[in-house]
Order: structure tokens, then C-alpha cells, then sequence
């Protein structure tokens, strides 16, 4: 398949289509199985007024509950969670370099948020803004295609502009776009490719720079 070109969704906001390997992806979902399991399962985030999280949820370098980032999950089982492993600081230099077009050899993430959604699940309109760091948002899809609904930095409303991301798809969000509200209203069942390993369900990963 011919990827679609890289696009500007806003000012600091650019979506790669297509732009991890099936290889790559098929890495991805094995080391994201592995974090699944351990040593902190995957859950339903629960939130602090009760609501629980229709994304199940599971992290590396930092622990995020609602809101903030702790190094033992202690809203789940009390241990640590993995480490974030070297060769993901180095595909999120690749992406920010694929996105931006400059070199990004001083972009280190340090936590990854690693997202699951089946058939029905889907996040709403939020920023992401416990990170003490402007440094961007590097985020990799895998599996069904979804809708994402990428807005402004002072409401939830609209402007937005809604994206299809699938299978491979990078988006990164930093400079004037980093702090904008974004979601996934709708995930598309059935749409992802089996040989990436996942058979059904949306995997997707965000990177982070805590700043902690
Ligand atoms: O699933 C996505 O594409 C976005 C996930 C997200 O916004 C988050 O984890 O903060
Ligand atoms: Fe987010």
C-alpha cells in the first residue's frame, strides 16, 4: 500500500500515515503484551469522582493515574512499572525527526502511556498536561483504524479537526499544538490488519518527556 503524504493537522500537529513498518508494529505488539501482563497488569483506569475508563491501560518509565505521574503504581498492585527501554527513545527521535524534519537527538521520553481499546471504547476530549515538560507527544496507532478528534488548546469544543488514524499511523503534537484538547471518539471495528498480531482492538502509544 501507498502511504497518504504526511499533513499538518494544526501548528506543531503532523500525521504520518502509515509510517511504522509492519515489523515494527509487529514489535511493538509483543513488547506491549509483555508490559500488559508485567509487572503492572493493564486496567481500566479508575478516576477520582468514580468514573472508570472505558481504555484499559498500561504504562512504562512512569506510572500515570489521574493526574499525575508516579514511579510504583500504587493505584493498582504497588510495583514499579518497566523501564522504558532505549530503543523506544530511539524510535521517538525517528518520529519527531520524521515529523518535523529536524534532528531530535535531545528528545528523551521517558514514559510511554500504552492504550487498548476494543470495539466500543473511546477517550474524550482532554489534554495532556501532567508532564512538567513542553517537549512534544509522540503517539503510534496500531491495529483498527479510529477516529481522532484533534482540537484547540481552550476548549473541548470546536475548531477540531477529526483524522482517521490506522494501522501504523504516527501523529505528534508539540510547539503551539502541544497542550490541545484531543480524543478518540470512535474506534472502527475489524478494520486492522491480523498480521501486525493483533487481531482485533486498537493499540496506541504515547510518548511523553515527564519532566520529572
Ligand atoms: O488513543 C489515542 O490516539 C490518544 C490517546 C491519548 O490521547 C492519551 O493517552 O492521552
Ligand atoms: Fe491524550
Amino acid at each position: 500500500m501507498i502511504p497518504l503524504p504526511m499533513r499538518e493537522i494544526a501548528p506543531g500537529a503532523v500525521h504520518a500515515p502509515g509510517w511504522l513498518t509492519l515489523d515494527e508494529q509487529q514489535h511493538l505488539v509483543r513488547a506491549c503484551r509483555e508490559w500488559a501482563a508485567a509487572p503492572v497488569p493493564i486496567r481500566h483506569t479508575v478516576l477520582p469522582r468514580g468514573g472508570v475508563m472505558s481504555v484499559q491501560t498500561v504504562c512504562i518509565g512512569w506510572h500515570w493515574q489521574p493526574y499525575k505521574y508516579t514511579r510504583v503504581a500504587n493505584d493498582v498492585n504497588g510495583l514499579q512499572v518497566a523501564d522504558f527501554p532505549s530503543w523506544m527513545v530511539a524510535l521517538g527521535r525517528r518520529a519527531l525527526t520524521a515529523a518535523y524534519g529536524d534532528p531530535a537527538d535531545d528528545y528523551t521520553p521517558d514514559t510511554a502511556l500504552i492504550n487498548f481499546y476494543d470495539g466500543q471504547a473511546k477517550m474524550g476530549m482532554h489534554q495532556d498536561k501532567d508532564e512538567r515538560s513542553a517537549a512534544p507527544v509522540v503517539s503510534l496507532s496500531i491495529g483498527d483504524d479510529c477516529l481522532f478528534r484533534f482540537g484547540n488548546t481552550e476548549t473541548r469544543g470546536r475548531p477540531y479537526t477529526d483524522v482517521r488514524l490506522g494501522s501504523g499511523d504516527l501523529f505528534v503534537f508539540g510547539g503551539p499544538s502541544r497542550f490541545a484538547y484531543h480524543g478518540v471518539p470512535k474506534v472502527f471495528p475489524g478494520t486492522g490488519n491480523p498480521a501486525t498480531g493483533l487481531t482485533s482492538g486498537r493499540l496506541n502509544i504515547t510518548m511523553r518527556v515527564t519532566g520529572l
